[in-house]
């Protein structure tokens, strides 16, 4: 079982995120952000390898897909709020 992070908004890990357009929600409980593409199947194309990669961490996303953007949500749902792997996947997400 992963720990849930406390202080979000003061912790040294989430920053360079939220630098970089993953934005806290009003609770806390979760980051989010919205990816944009040339056209659907750079979004979906995308969202295809971010699948392979949250399946492997066992750690899933919230997101929805509108042709060329992804909005995505990541939280822990074990822990009620946000983890390291959310810091993980984001980062990842970021890197693809
Ligand atoms: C049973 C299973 O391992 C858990 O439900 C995993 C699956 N994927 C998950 N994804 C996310 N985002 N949060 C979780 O707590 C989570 N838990």
């Amino acid at each position: 079982m992963t720990e849930k992070l406390t202080d979000p908004a003061q912790n040294a890990d989430l920053a360079p995120l939220l630098q970089n357009g993953w934005a806290l929600s009003d609770g806390q409980d979760a980051i989010t952000k919205r990816f944009e593409f040339d056209d659907f199947v750079g979004a979906f194309g995308w969202m295809a390898q971010a699948a392979i990669h949250a399946e492997k961490m066992n750690h899933h996303p919230e997101w929805s897909n509108v042709y060329n953007t992804v909005t995505v949500t990541l939280t822990t749902h074990d822990v009620g709020g946000l983890s390291p792997l959310d810091v993980k996947l984001a980062g990842k997400m970021d890197a693809l």
